[in-house]
């Protein structure tokens, strides 16, 4: 985008936004664009409360916040915190084990991308060695029967997930944080709808199995000290939403117009909750996908846990009536198409591999 100043911008922050390479000039000292400099707070109490004014106060207060930055402190949640706790502590007993164990559960050993990433194997800037980061990716799997989804568990199938052997307490943990944050999710479309003056339950057609992954991940800290390595290189998220629950150590930054990154600390018994590129196209830009990153400069281990919510793999995405401009055509997408796509995009140490996207 191009800016007018009065001297031309020299320092340019890069990053992928829809997956596509972009840049944007930093420009510092109170000029260029009216911009966030922090990350709003909102109560969610009330996203259950039975009084529809207690429901659409809230809404209000996440449609600005998705408008002007894209990102939001979701505060007062109702995920119990002994199912966090119990997952941070299992997802650090998994990390900390040695490497060829990890490696057993490689997202590539299984179909369906799902299991353990090493280090340094997705990557997003091309001027770096990759993310500095581990990850491990679990998401809907109709043949387990502790999953809560809303179809009956299908024996006949082999399972998705790419599951540690022998580790069933990380298993569990998983796979109750999962449940939890599919229903919180499920909560927050509604809210998401009242928030853009539709109807309620004007997405729920769209989440009838809808795709949600949970992603624990691990930010080791920066071999040199003070160093500038990405944990996650600058990005925007591909699905609708994600729902962030951080532990105890920062790092994550969200990008705002003029180029300067704020930070995203983690504040106690909160979720990050950040719009997703879905969201965006089907807003038509009203709701933000913003560009964020995690650099871990802290000198500590960092763990946080994202969860991606998506709606159904077949669900048709365009563009809302009520965000339509006059005249414009708008494309129709396919949410499993998409999904397989942005896959590929960071995963180019296996280009051939990241095809096997089974969603
Ligand atoms: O770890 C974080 O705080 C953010 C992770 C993130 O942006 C992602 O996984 O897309
Ligand atoms: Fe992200």
């Amino acid at each position: 985008m191009a800016i007018e100043t009065e001297t031309e911008p020299v320092e340019y922050v890069y990053y992928h936004q829809g997956g596509i390479p972009g840049r944007r000039p930093v420009i510092r000292g109170g000029k260029g664009h009216e911009t966030f400099n922090e990350i709003p707070l909102v109560d969610v109490t009330n996203i259950t409360s039975p009084s529809f004014e207690a429901r659409k106060a809230v809404a209000d207060k996440v449609a600005k916040a998705c408008t002007d930055v894209g990102f939001f402190y979701a505060q007062n949640h109702d995920v119990p915190q002994e199912i966090i706790d119990e997952i941070f502590a299992a997802i650090k007993e998994f990390f900390a084990q040695p490497h060829e164990s990890k490696m057993e559960v490689h997202i590539h050993k299984k179909i369906g991308f799902r299991g353990f990433e090493p280090l340094f194997e997705t990557k997003l800037d091309a001027k770096t060695r990759g993310d500095m980061k581990e990850s491990f990716l679990m998401g809907p799997d109709k043949s387990d029967p502790d999953q809560e989804l809303p179809f009956p568990p299908l024996t006949d199938q082999p399972s998705v997930n790419n599951w540690p052997p022998d580790n069933q307490r990380f298993r569990i943990a998983v796979t109750k944080y999962y449940n939890h944050l599919q229903r919180f999710s499920k909560l927050l479309t509604r809210t998401f709808a009242l928030a853009l003056g539709l109807e309620e339950t004007f997405f729920d057609s769209m989440c009838t199995f809808p795709a949600g992954y949970v992603r624990p991940l691990h930010y080791p800290p920066q071999e040199v000290s003070g160093g500038e390595e990405p944990g996650i290189a600058a990005h925007t998220d591909f699905a609708c939403f994600t729902v962030l629950c951080q532990g105890d150590v920062g790092g994550l930054e969200v990008l705002n117009k003029n180029g300067i990154w704020i930070a995203a600390p983690p504040i106690p018994r909160t979720f990050v909750v950040n719009i997703a590129d879905f969201v965006q196209h089907i807003t038509n830009g009203r709701f933000q996908s913003t560009v964020h990153r995690v650099i871990n400069k802290t000198g500590e281990e960092r763990y946080s846990i994202p969860f991606f919510y998506a709606f159904d793999d077949d669900a048709e995405l365009e563009v809302l009536p009520s965000c339509r401009e006059e005249g414009k055509e708008y494309e129709k997408v396919r949410v499993g198409e998409y999904i397989a796509h942005r896959f590929k995009v960071s995963r180019t140490k296996h280009p051939d591999k990241a095809q096997v996207v089974n969603v």
